[in-house]
């Protein structure tokens, strides 16, 4: 093809960009059209951020120089052409609008990374018109900006249990990301949860539909020991109560005799997992009727833990309680994902002696409502949190943040925040009432399946209550 042909086609070319440009431009139009209002006006918004973000990157100090020459001008080196200008890069974007705003993916540049963006993160939501801008990690070399015009979590959710047993045993769903994205709990060889949060911020209404969602299956059983009340069959436990095998309310001795029992549990079915299930591990067989899924639910855990300071002889037995208490809780958490154990210590009280950190440590899972302190944040998510300020939950104080919580992200770096759904009160009664004969003893289903020669009697002595 000579030079003339390819001029000659030019007119074409021309004519088939302009067809795909139109065409591109009416789609584009059709998509705003049809669009509602909160939509247009996101749309709108994205449009303005990819326009101004060369400028407002260089003015937040989002760009880096690079001051090496590109390969082209080494091709000119020895000619009179000037020295090429270092260059000041920005961040590559991509831009998704949605009803709450936009989501803004960010290629990362050296110097450029997602704690730059943090820094930066009020900045950007005041240029842009935001609430707030979420930073969070994306794959590896991406961020993702969330401009927040309207906060998606702030929009109740509410849970209506259908009755019927969750086909997966191996999940905890817990409620809805800032994208409207599920957002569940890992059970399948996990050791427990830590849920954390202010007075009135959700957690007893989590925990409830923890027990009215796995309740109608006879794989799962619960124990529930609720330092609020004397006891849990007056508190925020009455109404499931009748799907629980075992509670205890905030006596110590009597909280301390049911941990016993748990941890008895947990040695007796470690001892007997290979002989019964033919390995170590239950999650390789998954839960079932006769070796349920046993979660250990220990709310308003400080009143168990908390130390008590004093000489008279009272007191000393209520501080060696407490001790054993923690001694315990550390044991199921520890020994418990195998043998289908889960403990999820929740308090409201976010201090180090609340869950203490060696028990919060080897918990997989963290959640958190409401906080007053990034300390108490500290106290519940880990030190992590400091890293997330966007994340922290002292961000979701006020009444619009009741049932929303901040999760340490299983799988990936950072935290989510997630809206649990409420649950009506009547509703948990309900199938905790339709599903009270699925409610087995898991020692007495376990001494069904132990040969006598087997079974234990008694906790070994290391588990013996220091004092009682
Ligand atoms: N997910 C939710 N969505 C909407 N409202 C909720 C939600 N969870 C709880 N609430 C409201 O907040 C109130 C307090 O909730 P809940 O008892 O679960 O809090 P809590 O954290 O257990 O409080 P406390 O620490 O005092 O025990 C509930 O009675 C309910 O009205």
């Amino acid at each position: 093809m000579n030079v003339e042909q390819v001029f000659g086609l030019l007119p074409v070319v021309m004519v088939v960009c302009v067809v795909l440009l139109t065409a591109w431009a009416m789609v584009k139009t059709v998509r705003y059209m049809r669009a509602d209002k909160e939509m247009r006006r996101s749309i709108r918004q994205a449009v303005k951020i990819r326009m101004t973000w060369t400028r407002l990157a260089k003015m937040a100090g989002l760009s880096v120089t690079d001051r090496t020459p590109p390969w082209l001008s080494s091709l000119t080196t020895g000619t009179n052409a000037p020295e090429p200008k270092p260059r000041e890069l920005v961040p590559v974007i991509k831009t998704q609008p949605d009803q709450y705003g936009v989501i803004v993916h960010v290629k990362l540049l050296p110097k450029v990374g997602i704690k730059e963006l943090q820094d930066k993160a009020r900045f950007l939501a005041d240029a842009w018109g935001c609430v707030r801008v979420a930073v969070e990690a994306g794959k590896p070399g991406l961020a993702t900006l969330r401009a927040i015009r309207r906060d998606p979590l702030t929009g109740h959710i509410q849970y209506v249990p259908t009755g019927e047993p969750p086909a997966d045993l191996t999940v905890w769903p817990v409620g809805r990301d800032e994208y409207g994205a599920p957002v569940h709990i890992e059970l399948k060889n996990k050791s427990g949860a830590v849920v954390a949060g202010g007075v009135g911020g959700g957690k007893s209404n989590l925990l409830t539909a923890l027990v009215s969602y796995f309740g109608p299956s006879p794989a799962v059983q619960f124990a529930v020991i609720d330092g609020k009340v004397s006891d849990a069959a007056h508190g925020d436990y009455a109404d499931v109560l009748p799907r629980v095998f075992a509670h205890a309310g905030h006596d110590l001795r009597e909280a301390n005799a049911l941990l016993r029992r748990l941890v008895k549990l947990l040695h007796d079915r470690a001892t007997m997992a290979r002989t019964v299930l033919g390995t170590s591990n239950m999650w390789n067989v998954g839960p079932s009727e006769q070796w349920p899924l046993v979660f250990a639910v220990i709310d308003e855990s400080h009143t168990f833990f908390h130390d008590h300071k004093g000489s008279d002889k009272e007191t000393r037995a209520l501080a060696a309680l407490a001790a054993e208490n923690i001694r315990l809780t550390g044991l199921l958490v520890k020994g418990g994902r195998s043998v289908g154990i889960y403990t999820v210590p929740a308090t409201q009280k976010a201090t180090g002696d609340a869950i203490p950190t060696s028990i919060r440590d080897v918990c997989s899972a963290a959640l958190s409502f409401y906080q007053r302190t990034t300390e108490a944040s500290v106290a519940a998510l880990g030190d992590d949190i400091r890293n997330w300020p966007d994340m922290d939950p002292i961000n979701l104080q006020g009444s619009q943040y009741v049932g929303v919580a901040s999760m340490a992200a299983e799988g990936r770096p950072g935290f989510v925040r997630v809206r649990t759904p409420y649950l009506d009160p009547a509703h948990a009664a309900a199938v905790a009432k339709l599903t009270a004969h699925l409610t087995q003893d898991p020692t007495e289903l376990l001494a069904n399946l132990t040969p006598p020669s087997l079974r234990k009697d008694e906790p070994p002595e290391d588990d013996a209550p220091a004092a009682a």
